[in-house]
Protein backbone atom coordinates (compact mmCIF):
# COMPACT_ATOMS: atom_id res chain seq x y z
CA UNK A 1 0.00 0.00 0.00
CA UNK A 2 1.21 3.49 -0.72
CA UNK A 3 2.34 6.02 1.76
CA UNK A 4 0.31 8.73 2.30
CA UNK A 5 2.45 10.56 4.95
CA UNK A 6 5.48 11.11 1.90
CA UNK A 7 4.10 11.08 -1.25
CA UNK A 8 7.02 10.81 -4.08
CA UNK A 9 7.77 14.65 -4.59
CA UNK A 10 7.54 15.52 -8.05
CA UNK A 11 11.06 15.93 -8.86
CA UNK A 12 11.12 12.05 -8.19
CA UNK A 13 9.92 11.56 -11.70
CA UNK A 14 12.12 13.63 -13.46
CA UNK A 15 14.46 12.66 -16.29
CA UNK A 16 18.09 15.00 -17.03
CA UNK A 17 18.79 15.11 -20.21
CA UNK A 18 22.47 16.13 -20.79
CA UNK A 19 23.21 17.68 -24.06
CA UNK A 20 26.42 17.69 -25.90
CA UNK A 21 28.23 20.91 -27.83
CA UNK A 22 27.56 19.50 -31.15
CA UNK A 23 24.06 19.34 -30.33
CA UNK A 24 23.62 22.63 -29.88
CA UNK A 25 24.89 23.74 -32.85
CA UNK A 26 22.16 22.04 -34.81
CA UNK A 27 18.78 23.92 -34.47
CA UNK A 28 17.24 20.50 -36.58
CA UNK A 29 19.01 18.81 -33.13
CA UNK A 30 17.93 21.26 -30.58
CA UNK A 31 14.18 21.56 -32.25
CA UNK A 32 13.94 17.76 -32.30
CA UNK A 33 15.03 17.92 -28.01
CA UNK A 34 12.19 20.38 -27.24
CA UNK A 35 9.70 18.10 -28.86
CA UNK A 36 10.53 15.35 -27.05
CA UNK A 37 11.15 17.09 -23.81
CA UNK A 38 7.40 18.67 -24.15
CA UNK A 39 6.14 14.70 -25.56
CA UNK A 40 7.84 13.67 -22.08
CA UNK A 41 5.08 14.94 -20.14
CA UNK A 42 6.85 15.15 -16.98
CA UNK A 43 9.48 17.25 -15.37
CA UNK A 44 12.73 16.97 -17.24
CA UNK A 45 16.34 18.49 -16.13
CA UNK A 46 18.63 19.47 -19.16
CA UNK A 47 22.27 19.80 -18.37
CA UNK A 48 24.30 21.00 -21.31
CA UNK A 49 27.90 21.23 -22.39
CA UNK A 50 29.53 22.96 -25.33
CA UNK A 51 33.03 22.13 -25.22
CA UNK A 52 33.51 22.35 -29.26
CA UNK A 53 31.97 25.92 -29.21
CA UNK A 54 34.73 27.20 -26.58
CA UNK A 55 38.01 25.31 -28.04
CA UNK A 56 36.44 27.16 -31.08
CA UNK A 57 35.95 30.65 -29.57
CA UNK A 58 39.70 29.72 -27.94
CA UNK A 59 41.13 29.39 -31.05
CA UNK A 60 39.61 32.49 -32.67
CA UNK A 61 40.94 34.28 -29.69
CA UNK A 62 44.67 32.96 -30.57
CA UNK A 63 44.80 29.89 -28.01
CA UNK A 64 45.12 26.33 -28.35
CA UNK A 65 43.52 24.16 -25.65
CA UNK A 66 45.17 21.48 -24.30
CA UNK A 67 42.48 18.41 -23.04
CA UNK A 68 43.92 15.98 -21.70
CA UNK A 69 41.81 12.57 -20.78
CA UNK A 70 38.74 14.05 -21.75
CA UNK A 71 38.93 16.94 -19.44
CA UNK A 72 39.79 20.77 -20.39
CA UNK A 73 43.03 21.66 -18.68
CA UNK A 74 41.10 25.11 -17.78
CA UNK A 75 43.55 28.45 -17.41
CA UNK A 76 42.15 31.80 -16.76
CA UNK A 77 41.41 32.22 -20.35
CA UNK A 78 40.09 28.98 -21.15
CA UNK A 79 37.83 29.79 -17.75
CA UNK A 80 36.49 33.05 -19.33
CA UNK A 81 35.91 31.66 -22.35
CA UNK A 82 33.97 28.87 -20.75
CA UNK A 83 31.72 31.77 -19.09
CA UNK A 84 31.18 33.64 -22.25
CA UNK A 85 30.10 30.42 -24.26
CA UNK A 86 28.36 28.00 -21.99
CA UNK A 87 27.04 30.16 -19.33
CA UNK A 88 26.69 33.57 -22.20
CA UNK A 89 25.41 32.41 -25.67
CA UNK A 90 24.81 28.91 -25.45
CA UNK A 91 22.82 28.86 -21.98
CA UNK A 92 20.81 32.03 -24.02
CA UNK A 93 20.11 30.32 -26.89
CA UNK A 94 19.18 26.65 -25.81
CA UNK A 95 16.71 28.81 -23.50
CA UNK A 96 15.02 30.94 -26.19
CA UNK A 97 14.84 27.91 -28.52
CA UNK A 98 12.02 25.96 -25.83
CA UNK A 99 9.59 28.69 -26.42
CA UNK A 100 9.05 27.52 -30.05
CA UNK A 101 8.12 24.03 -28.43
CA UNK A 102 5.73 25.91 -25.20
CA UNK A 103 8.39 24.88 -22.94
CA UNK A 104 9.00 27.49 -20.03
CA UNK A 105 13.01 27.05 -19.64
CA UNK A 106 14.58 28.84 -17.38
CA UNK A 107 18.60 28.81 -17.65
CA UNK A 108 20.92 28.51 -14.81
CA UNK A 109 24.34 27.61 -14.08
CA UNK A 110 25.51 25.46 -11.22
CA UNK A 111 26.49 28.18 -9.16
CA UNK A 112 23.31 29.30 -9.22
CA UNK A 113 21.77 28.58 -5.59
CA UNK A 114 24.58 26.47 -4.67
CA UNK A 115 23.35 23.83 -7.04
CA UNK A 116 26.82 22.46 -7.44
CA UNK A 117 29.41 22.74 -5.22
CA UNK A 118 32.83 21.66 -6.11
CA UNK A 119 36.27 22.17 -4.90
CA UNK A 120 39.40 22.51 -7.30
CA UNK A 121 40.65 19.27 -8.21
CA UNK A 122 43.72 18.58 -7.34
CA UNK A 123 46.84 17.85 -8.87
CA UNK A 124 46.60 13.90 -10.43
CA UNK A 125 48.73 11.49 -12.02
CA UNK A 126 47.25 10.81 -15.81
CA UNK A 127 49.49 8.18 -17.93
CA UNK A 128 52.57 9.01 -15.89
CA UNK A 129 52.61 13.06 -15.61
CA UNK A 130 51.24 14.76 -13.23
CA UNK A 131 48.49 16.67 -14.60
CA UNK A 132 47.31 20.57 -13.00
CA UNK A 133 43.96 21.18 -14.45
CA UNK A 134 43.42 24.35 -13.44
CA UNK A 135 40.38 25.66 -12.94
CA UNK A 136 38.32 22.53 -13.11
CA UNK A 137 35.89 21.48 -9.97
CA UNK A 138 35.21 18.30 -8.52
CA UNK A 139 31.84 16.95 -7.38
CA UNK A 140 31.22 17.39 -3.82
CA UNK A 141 27.46 17.64 -3.76
CA UNK A 142 24.19 19.00 -5.34
CA UNK A 143 21.93 21.16 -3.64
CA UNK A 144 18.79 20.36 -5.70
CA UNK A 145 16.20 22.94 -3.95
CA UNK A 146 16.43 25.61 -7.03
CA UNK A 147 15.76 23.07 -9.45
CA UNK A 148 12.69 21.01 -7.66
CA UNK A 149 11.35 25.12 -6.77
CA UNK A 150 11.74 25.48 -10.50
CA UNK A 151 10.24 22.01 -11.49
CA UNK A 152 7.33 22.27 -8.48
CA UNK A 153 6.68 25.72 -10.97
CA UNK A 154 6.39 24.55 -13.84
CA UNK A 155 9.63 25.16 -15.57
CA UNK A 156 12.27 23.23 -17.21
CA UNK A 157 15.90 24.02 -15.88
CA UNK A 158 18.77 24.37 -18.28
CA UNK A 159 21.60 23.97 -16.70
CA UNK A 160 25.04 25.38 -17.50
CA UNK A 161 27.94 23.58 -16.07
CA UNK A 162 30.01 26.12 -14.63
CA UNK A 163 30.14 25.79 -10.88
CA UNK A 164 31.28 27.31 -7.54
CA UNK A 165 33.60 26.64 -4.77
CA UNK A 166 32.59 27.78 -1.27
CA UNK A 167 34.90 30.97 -1.19
CA UNK A 168 32.97 31.97 -4.68
CA UNK A 169 35.51 30.73 -7.15
CA UNK A 170 34.41 29.93 -10.47
CA UNK A 171 34.88 26.59 -12.26
CA UNK A 172 34.80 24.23 -15.27
CA UNK A 173 33.26 21.27 -14.90
CA UNK A 174 32.44 18.47 -17.49
CA UNK A 175 28.51 18.29 -18.79
CA UNK A 176 28.26 14.59 -18.30
CA UNK A 177 29.44 14.41 -14.91
CA UNK A 178 26.89 17.41 -13.67
CA UNK A 179 24.30 15.48 -15.28
CA UNK A 180 24.88 12.39 -13.53
CA UNK A 181 25.34 14.40 -10.28
CA UNK A 182 22.03 16.36 -10.61
CA UNK A 183 20.19 12.34 -11.90
CA UNK A 184 21.31 10.52 -8.56
CA UNK A 185 20.95 14.24 -6.29
CA UNK A 186 17.40 14.05 -7.52
CA UNK A 187 16.05 10.50 -7.83
CA UNK A 188 15.80 11.09 -11.43
CA UNK A 189 14.22 7.63 -13.43
CA UNK A 190 16.61 8.61 -16.24
CA UNK A 191 19.45 9.82 -17.33
CA UNK A 192 19.84 10.72 -21.09
CA UNK A 193 23.46 11.56 -22.58
CA UNK A 194 22.23 12.96 -26.06
CA UNK A 195 25.06 13.12 -28.40
CA UNK A 196 25.49 13.46 -31.95
CA UNK A 197 26.45 10.02 -32.32
CA UNK A 198 22.71 9.25 -31.43
CA UNK A 199 24.40 5.98 -28.91
CA UNK A 200 27.46 3.85 -28.64
CA UNK A 201 28.60 1.93 -32.00
CA UNK A 202 30.86 -1.08 -32.53
CA UNK A 203 32.68 1.07 -34.94
CA UNK A 204 32.88 5.20 -34.26
CA UNK A 205 32.35 5.75 -38.03
CA UNK A 206 29.44 3.21 -39.01
CA UNK A 207 25.95 4.85 -37.82
CA UNK A 208 24.78 1.47 -38.65
CA UNK A 209 26.76 -0.74 -36.10
CA UNK A 210 24.98 1.58 -32.84
CA UNK A 211 24.27 -1.16 -30.45
CA UNK A 212 21.02 -1.13 -28.16
CA UNK A 213 22.64 -2.59 -25.08
CA UNK A 214 26.14 -2.12 -23.46
CA UNK A 215 27.61 -4.04 -20.38
CA UNK A 216 29.91 -2.50 -18.09
CA UNK A 217 32.26 -6.07 -19.52
CA UNK A 218 31.81 -4.58 -22.93
CA UNK A 219 32.43 -1.20 -21.76
CA UNK A 220 35.92 -2.34 -20.53
CA UNK A 221 36.22 -4.47 -24.03
CA UNK A 222 35.55 -1.39 -25.76
CA UNK A 223 38.40 0.31 -24.63
CA UNK A 224 41.07 -2.27 -24.57
CA UNK A 225 40.27 -3.41 -27.66
CA UNK A 226 40.25 0.16 -28.85
CA UNK A 227 36.38 1.07 -30.17
CA UNK A 228 35.37 3.12 -27.22
CA UNK A 229 37.65 5.88 -27.88
CA UNK A 230 37.80 9.67 -27.03
CA UNK A 231 35.12 11.40 -25.71
CA UNK A 232 32.65 8.43 -25.29
CA UNK A 233 35.27 6.74 -22.58
CA UNK A 234 34.83 9.47 -19.94
CA UNK A 235 31.08 9.55 -20.89
CA UNK A 236 30.60 5.77 -20.46
CA UNK A 237 32.62 6.12 -17.48
CA UNK A 238 29.96 8.83 -16.18
CA UNK A 239 27.30 6.27 -17.21
CA UNK A 240 28.73 3.43 -15.08
CA UNK A 241 28.84 5.80 -11.84
CA UNK A 242 25.09 6.99 -12.71
CA UNK A 243 23.85 3.24 -12.33
CA UNK A 244 26.14 2.77 -9.04
CA UNK A 245 24.62 6.17 -7.41
CA UNK A 246 21.17 4.12 -8.16
CA UNK A 247 19.87 6.07 -11.53
CA UNK A 248 18.15 3.25 -12.71
CA UNK A 249 18.32 3.76 -16.02
CA UNK A 250 21.36 5.53 -18.35
CA UNK A 251 21.18 6.09 -22.13
CA UNK A 252 23.35 7.06 -25.09
CA UNK A 253 21.44 8.35 -27.24
CA UNK A 254 19.89 10.79 -29.87
CA UNK A 255 17.56 13.74 -29.95
CA UNK A 256 14.64 12.12 -31.37
CA UNK A 257 15.22 9.27 -28.84
CA UNK A 258 14.14 11.35 -25.65
CA UNK A 259 10.26 10.73 -25.50
CA UNK A 260 10.61 6.96 -26.85
CA UNK A 261 13.11 4.01 -26.64
CA UNK A 262 16.16 4.10 -28.91
CA UNK A 263 19.60 4.70 -28.07
CA UNK A 264 22.15 3.11 -26.69
CA UNK A 265 20.91 1.79 -23.18
CA UNK A 266 23.92 1.51 -20.19
CA UNK A 267 23.35 -1.45 -18.13
CA UNK A 268 25.73 -3.22 -15.20
N1 LIG B 1 32.23 3.46 -29.97
C1 LIG B 1 31.90 4.74 -30.16
N2 LIG B 1 30.64 5.08 -30.48
C2 LIG B 1 30.28 6.36 -30.68
N3 LIG B 1 31.14 7.40 -30.58
C3 LIG B 1 32.43 7.14 -30.24
C4 LIG B 1 32.85 5.80 -30.01
N4 LIG B 1 34.17 5.84 -29.70
C5 LIG B 1 34.55 7.12 -29.75
N5 LIG B 1 33.51 7.92 -30.05
C6 LIG B 1 33.61 9.37 -30.16
O1 LIG B 1 33.04 9.94 -29.00
C7 LIG B 1 32.40 11.16 -29.35
C8 LIG B 1 31.35 11.50 -28.29
O2 LIG B 1 31.97 12.13 -27.20
P1 LIG B 1 31.94 13.73 -27.04
O3 LIG B 1 32.39 14.36 -28.32
O4 LIG B 1 32.67 14.05 -25.80
O5 LIG B 1 30.37 13.94 -26.88
P2 LIG B 1 29.53 15.15 -26.30
O6 LIG B 1 30.17 16.43 -26.76
O7 LIG B 1 28.18 14.91 -26.86
O8 LIG B 1 29.57 15.01 -24.81
C9 LIG B 1 31.84 10.88 -30.72
O9 LIG B 1 31.69 12.07 -31.47
C10 LIG B 1 32.86 9.95 -31.36
O10 LIG B 1 33.77 10.65 -32.13
C1 LIG C 1 36.41 20.02 -17.34
C2 LIG C 1 35.88 19.96 -18.74
O1 LIG C 1 36.50 19.36 -19.59
N1 LIG C 1 34.73 20.58 -18.97
C3 LIG C 1 34.11 20.62 -20.27
C4 LIG C 1 32.80 21.34 -20.12
C5 LIG C 1 31.97 21.39 -21.39
C6 LIG C 1 31.45 20.04 -21.80
O2 LIG C 1 31.40 19.07 -21.06
O3 LIG C 1 30.99 20.04 -23.12
P1 LIG C 1 30.52 18.79 -23.98
O4 LIG C 1 29.36 18.15 -23.30
O5 LIG C 1 30.14 19.43 -25.27
O6 LIG C 1 31.67 17.81 -24.13
C7 LIG C 1 35.01 21.34 -21.28
O7 LIG C 1 35.72 22.25 -20.90
O8 LIG C 1 34.94 21.00 -22.48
Amino acid sequence: MADVKSPQPRVSRSVVVKLGGAILADAEAVAEVWTGVQALGGPAVLVHGGGPQATALARRLGHEPRIVAGRRVTSDLDLDVMLWTLRGELNARLVASARAAGVRAVGVSGADGGLVRVHRRPPRDVDGETVDFGHVGDVDGVAPALVETLLGAGFTPVVATICADDAGALYNVNADTVAFELAAALGATRLDLVTEAGGVRRDADDPDSRLDRLTAAEVEAGVAEGWIAGGMRPKLEVARAALRRGVPAVRVCAPADIAGGGGTTVVP
